[in-house]
């Protein structure tokens, strides 16, 4: 039964998803993690490979850079091929010093400039929310490794090149300070709000991969296999 954008027979997807933005982090995780792991989409590149942990099935698929790109593909997973819950397992740049490179956020919500929702659904806030039960289930997964996580709102962006402004305070400062995001990144909004109007469960990890408040970068190679920690507690979790 595949759709325009996923060649996967039905069966050949888990009731859980991990969800990374990019494709390369879906096969590290199958190659590093994964028990029989066999790929079951690449229509586009975008890898999705299932297989098992400690006994437990699990897909883990690429969702794209941005709204629109998660959007079509978590409405998939939750509409045509059953999923119950997708964890988004990303990259975010800091806009606080509580959250530092390598750091591992969960986001407690996500605060948006999108129209996504508004046009998906008629849902005209600028916030929307993961599922509480599937948040519980991943604090009590980050305690169980021993993992530190750091909790609170993101900024879901659909723009990662901003013209640079004189403007003070900056468009992220005002969402740090006013809105209380801590990190931004480029999906959730719209993952959660598929995930609500679908009656599903979607999460949100993140990992530090840069900052808006000191010079810290990782590299792209970084980014792909270096994020184990989110990882770990996302697969801890099932
Ligand atoms: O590392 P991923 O999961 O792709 O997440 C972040 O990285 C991309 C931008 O570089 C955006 O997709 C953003 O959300
Ligand atoms: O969306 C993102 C992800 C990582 N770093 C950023 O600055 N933005």
């Amino acid at each position: 039964m595949p759709t325009p954008h996923n060649n996967a027979q039905k069966g050949q997807i888990a009731k859980t998803v991990l969800m990374p933005g990019d494709p390369l982090r879906a096969k590290f995780i199958a190659d590093t993690f994964l028990q029989d792991a066999v790929l079951v989409n690449e229509v586009r590149g975008m890898l999705a490979y299932t297989g098992t942990y400690n006994g437990k099935p699990v897909t883990v698929m690429g969702s794209g850079m941005g709204m629109p790109s998660i959007g079509i593909y978590s409405y998939e997973l939750f509409k045509e091929y059953d999923v119950d819950r997708i964890i988004r397992i990303g990259s975010a740049g800091s806009y606080s010093s509580d959250a530092k490179i390598y750091d591992v956020v969960l986001a407690t919500s996500a605060v948006s400039e999108s129209t996504y929702a508004k046009v998906q659904s008629g849902y005209d806030k600028d916030e929307s929310y993961p599922s509480k039960a599937l948040n519980d289930s991943l604090r009590a997964a980050a305690k169980r490794l021993g993992i530190n996580m750091i909790e609170g709102a993101i900024h879901s962006s659909d723009v990662f090149y901003r013209q640079p402004s004189d403007e003070k305070p900056t468009y992220w400062e005002k969402l740090r300070d006013e809105r209380g995001c801590l990190a931004v990144e480029m999906e959730s909004f719209a993952l959660f709000a598929n995930a609500s109007v679908l009656g599903k469960e979607a999460a949100c990890l993140l990992t530090i991969s840069d900052s808006f408040i000191s010079p810290e970068i990782t590299t792209a190679e970084e980014r792909q296999t270096c994020f184990t920690n989110m990882m770990k507690i996302a697969l801890e979790n099932l």
